[in-house]
């Protein structure tokens, strides 16, 4: 394996408090599933190399990555993976037990209520709620869709902590203001809609048509200089 890591440094505190950028933390889950995989396969030890490859990240980007926790690899050695995906997790804020309230238990509520994956990455859906007495009572894996009129009883009995809103725009901020007057300082939305909250909360907002449009934008600028290439081939002949 090529191993070009620098050379060890400890994670101090000031390292560990460095702002980390937006496509850093989404590379840097990245990693952290890589990593799982790794040590479920009993791989102890990882280079940049071998982990750009693992996630599709060229390795320069993945020390840079890294270098923002503070964790670098040992030249000639690399990255100690439990290590490492401790370290990245703790970043994350992922050594806390993140116990997810989602409001709205409609097809996107229901949807991510039953998928298993967000328990082996550290979050547990503990509470499902809804206001539609035909959704209120209905069983989705081993949640109980509770009516949104207890929200709060709901919250402090589940010691949820984290939620997630998937109800339509117009009720969004009105239940965002109710989760935030329970403590919940942190806030995943769906609903396609501002919300306002208070400097304390989190707030991320998930807007699949822009990752769309993006993503039209990207490929049609792709388009465009393909037309281009050709087009230079065709003058230079
Ligand atoms: N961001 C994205 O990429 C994306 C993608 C799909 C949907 N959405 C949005 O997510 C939201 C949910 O979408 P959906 O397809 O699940 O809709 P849906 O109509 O299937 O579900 C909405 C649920 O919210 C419930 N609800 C309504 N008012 C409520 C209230 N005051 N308290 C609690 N529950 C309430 C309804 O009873 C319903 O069960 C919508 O705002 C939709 O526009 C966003």
């Amino acid at each position: 394996m090529s191993i070009s890591e620098e050379p060890a440094r400890p994670a101090g505190a000031a390292a560990a408090h460095r702002n980390i950028p937006p496509a850093s933390l989404a590379r840097l889950t990245i990693y952290l599933r890589a990593l799982g995989t790794m040590l479920a396969d009993g791989v102890e030890r990882v280079s940049s190399d071998e982990l750009a490859e693992a996630t599709g990240v060229n390795s320069p980007k993945v020390r840079k990555d890294l270098s923002y926790l503070g964790s670098y690899g040992t030249r000639g050695v690399g990255y100690e993976v439990s290590y490492l995906s401790g370290h990245i997790a703790a970043a994350l804020g992922l050594t806390q037990n993140w116990r997810v309230a989602i409001v709205g238990a409609g097809n996107l509520g229901k949807a991510l209520a039953g998928y298993p994956g967000f328990g082996s990455r550290g979050f547990e859906v503990v509470a499902l709620l809804d206001s539609d007495p035909l959704v209120v009572g209905q069983e989705i894996g081993w949640l109980r869709v509770s009516p949104v009129d207890v929200m709060e009883t709901v919250l402090e009995r589940t010691r949820a902590n984290m939620a997630v809103l998937s109800v339509p725009a117009d009720v969004a901020q009105g239940l965002c203001d109710r989760l935030v007057a329970c403590g919940i300082t942190s806030i995943l939305s769906f609903a396609p809609v501002v919300l306002q909250v208070p400097d304390h909360v989190q707030l991320r907002k998930v807007d699949m048509a822009t990752e769309l449009q993006i993503l039209a934008y990207h490929a049609q600028r792709a388009r465009v200089s393909d037309i281009a290439d050709q087009a230079r081939a065709r003058l230079a002949e």
